[in-house]
């Protein structure tokens, strides 16, 4: 008896949760979502499992994800190894030649892979790119003083658009050529928002560790403005490795990306709430 009272609630829960997906289903339809999977929110291979079937659900109702990744600890685990001092300016990585090549042998290699494999071991079909593929993501150097550290200057979809019409996903590594022959290392965020930009989607999602943008008394705001992101950067609230997000979610809007969410990649199935319910996750943000 108790287990029927227990399947009982449990289907009418699954019901309820279906319900109210329905809505959200039929707008996200053949909708364009960029996820960035930070390397923070990489962590266990489990959670690594849970968000590939995340993405080929997403695929599979209809979407169209294109996952940009990052993998910043991967790259600080290996240059440790070999003894190279690596250091940040504004949320950046200063990249000389050696260093440039350990950043993309990790990401494109290692970080890339894995994804593009866990994906595939969902029942996805992805595919493993960086922004070098059919020149994808040209750069223009960030500041002399960051070394190869690239901002993408053009960006050309046409391949990625190619696979989403296949109904492939695309996984990339913030990767991208110089006008000569140069190779950038572009930071995950910022990589992730040019392609959402040339891409016009529908939603980018920032994965990181915290649950959101939090104000100045620890708390996640749920819903911000373009206004109130840049107040709370000019009082020192939004610090560190926020900046380069919320610098990104402002340009993205401004690329005609419709919203932005910044949300926790370690919760469980972070992204089908986000998108799916009508509480969301994380930190929306919106242009106005
Ligand atoms: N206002 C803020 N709200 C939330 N996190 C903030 C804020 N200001 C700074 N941070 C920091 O930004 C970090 C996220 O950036 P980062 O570590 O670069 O993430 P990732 O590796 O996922 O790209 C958080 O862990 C937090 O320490
Ligand atoms: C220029 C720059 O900083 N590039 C980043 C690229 C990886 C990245 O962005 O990783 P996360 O998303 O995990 O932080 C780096 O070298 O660490």
């Amino acid at each position: 008896m108790k287990i029927r009272e227990d399947m009982n609630r449990d289907n009418a829960a699954i019901a309820r949760t279906l319900n109210e997906a329905l809505p959200y289903l039929r707008r996200y339809d053949d909708a364009i979502v960029v996820i960035k999977l930070g390397g923070h929110a990489m962590g266990s291979d489990e959670g690594m499992a849970s968000f590939a079937r995340d993405v080929v659900l997403m695929r599979t109702v209809g979407i169209n994800p294109v996952v940009v990744h990052g993998g910043g600890p991967m790259i600080n685990q290996l240059l440790e190894r070999l003894g190279v001092k690596s250091e940040f300016v504004r949320g950046k990585r200063v990249t000389d030649a050696e260093t440039m090549s350990v950043v993309e042998m990790v990401l494109a290699g290692e970080v890339n892979k894995r994804i593009v494999q866990a994906i595939n071991s969902a029942g996805g079909r992805a595919v493993g790119l960086t922004g070098k593929d059919t020149d994808m993501i040209v750069c223009t150097q960030t500041d002399p003083e960051l070394g190869f550290v690239g901002t993408p200057s053009e960006i050309d979809p046409r391949l990625l658009e190619s696979l989403l019409r296949d109904e492939m996903i695309p996984v990339l590594a913030p990767i991208g050529t110089g006008e000569n022959d140069e190779t950038f290392n572009i930071n995950g965020d910022t990589c992730a928002g040019a392609i959402a930009g040339a891409l016009k989607a529908d939603r980018l999602l920032l994965l990181t560790d915290v649950a959101g943008v939090k104000d100045a008394s620890g708390e996640v705001v749920t819903a911000l403005s373009a206004k109130t992101v840049r107040e709370l950067t000019e009082q020192g609230v939004i610090a560190g490795g926020m900046i380069p997000k919320t610098e990104t979610a402002l340009e993205a809007l401004e690329a005609g990306v419709r919203a932005v969410v910044i949300l926790d990649g370690r919760v469980p199935n972070a992204v089908l709430l986000e998108l799916f319910t009508s509480h969301g996750a994380g930190s929306l943000i919106r242009k106005e």
